[in-house]
């Protein structure tokens, strides 16, 4: 499949819609992720990644020693200086994770105060640092699954964990966190009169017989299998919110994600796009689980984060997908994953670039065979439509990678 498609420019993202601006010069958001780092080797220390700016964290990789050193300065990106009026509480559990970390850039930026709930158990501090010390910012260590008192206008409730590994390393603890930790923030979202957004998931809809999956339709979950702690977990996840919209009068708003990568994603999670961009920078063999036929279609995290706050702020309380419908089968992907790696180092002097294999391995059990979101709905009530090609955004993850893989962090 060609991803050479010319795409245009992407200078902002966000909306001014439903009476919530949220447009944001992407350099900005860039700005916090495509960190500045130096190397230093011996006497010699080269700069990597972005160009310097005084905010944010810096670090120093010092190769002899094996050592980092990181520099936090006390000076934060500008953010909006919203009114009163405007200036929301807003409560982001699992804000310390991939998606959790950039809607909270973007929630800052706009001028909002954030409050972050997050145990680390796949969320990382290093995520949101930048943020710390910040008078519209908290960061709390706390787990979901215990009940949190804090007095907010709007949950944004993503805690969970969301990687195939991750979620059925402890299985009970993830069908826990899926109840548990939605029953306390819809508690809180009842007492606090907040408006509770829950991010659940295109697995709801299983191994789908109904191709592409509309909001209607009801899934083909096997009940009993490896996955079942992730999809059942958030499929009560979201009976208990309409339970709660219907008993209690909860204002509340269902996303439900397709795949979704970006710079942040943890490097070992074992999802797809980031072993993918992995393997092929480190020239070993790319991954790919059964014979590759089995599709997926990936969006990138700013276009998820549009989406997520046009639903927040916008009238639909409806199940919505959120979701790219460009759909690859994993195979496709690999192969397009080889050549945007392989382009990147071309342009950057690597006369020929190691062509590394593809070779396969066994398919998890009960892995849907297709996934493609029908986002209908999405256009329809928040007029939103997904923005970033695969290929812009897969360039974008693997300069995050390289800068990563230089600083030593991977
Ligand atoms: O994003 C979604 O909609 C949901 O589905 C994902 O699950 P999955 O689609 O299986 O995500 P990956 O682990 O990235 O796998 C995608 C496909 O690539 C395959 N794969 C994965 C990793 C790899 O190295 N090679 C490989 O071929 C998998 O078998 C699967 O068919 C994640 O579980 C969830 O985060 C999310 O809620």
């Amino acid at each position: 499949m060609s991803t050479s498609t010319s795409t245009e420019k992407i200078t902002e993202v966000g909306h001014n819609r439903f009476g919530f601006d949220s447009r944001i010069e992407v350099d900005t958001l860039r700005s916090l992720y495509l960190t500045p780092s130096y190397i230093k080797s011996g006497d010699k220390t080269t700069h990597v990644g972005a160009p310097h700016k005084d905010y944010g964290t810096e670090s120093v990789y010092d190769k002899d020693s094996n050592k980092i050193q990181y520099t936090t300065f006390a000076k934060f990106p500008p953010v909006r200086l919203l009114p009163n009026s405007e200036r929301k509480r807003i409560l982001v559990t699992g804000g310390a994770g991939f998606v959790g970390s950039h809607l909270v850039d973007r929630l800052m930026l706009l001028g909002h105060e954030v409050t972050v709930l997050d145990n680390f158990f796949t969320g990382s501090r290093t995520t949101v640092s930048h943020w710390v010390g910040h008078p519209n910012f908290e960061m709390v260590r706390h787990d979901v699954v215990e009940p949190f008192l804090i007095e907010v206008d709007q949950i944004y409730h993503l805690a969970c964990p969301a990687s195939p590994p991750h979620y059925q390393y402890n299985a009970v603890k993830t069908i826990k966190t899926s109840f548990m930790g939605t029953l306390n923030m819809l508690g809180l979202a009842k007492r606090t009169k907040a408006r509770f957004l829950i991010t659940s998931t295109s697995e709801v809809y299983g191994d789908p017989e109904e191709h592409p999956q509309r909001e209607d339709y009801w899934g083909h979950v096997n009940c009993i299998g490896p996955r079942a702690c992730y999809d059942e977990g958030k499929r009560v996840a979201e009976t208990l919110t309409y339970g709660y919209q219907r008993q209690d009068g909860v204002d509340v708003r269902v996303a439900r994600i397709f795949n979704t990568f970006g710079p942040r994603m943890n490097p070992y999670d074992g999802r797809v796009v980031s072993n993918f961009i992995l393997q092929a920078l480190k020239g070993e063999d790319m991954t790919v689980y059964g014979d590759g036929s089995q599709t997926r279609s990936f969006q990138y995290v700013h276009d998820l984060v549009d989406g997520l706050i046009l639903l927040m702020n916008g009238p639909e309380t409806r199940p919505v997908n959120i979701g790219n419908g460009h759909e690859f089968t994993i195979l496709e992907f690999a192969e397009a994953v080889r050549d945007i790696v392989e382009d990147i180092q071309k342009e950057q002097g690597v006369a020929n670039p190691k062509r590394v294999n593809i070779i396969h391995k066994e398919l998890p059990t009960n892995d849907p065979q297709r996934r493609r979101p029908d986002t209908t709905r999405a256009k329809e009530t928040l007029e939103w439509q997904p923005r970033w090609a695969v290929r812009q955004g897969v360039e974008e993850m693997v300069r995050y990678y390289q800068s990563q893989i230089a600083q030593g962090n991977i």
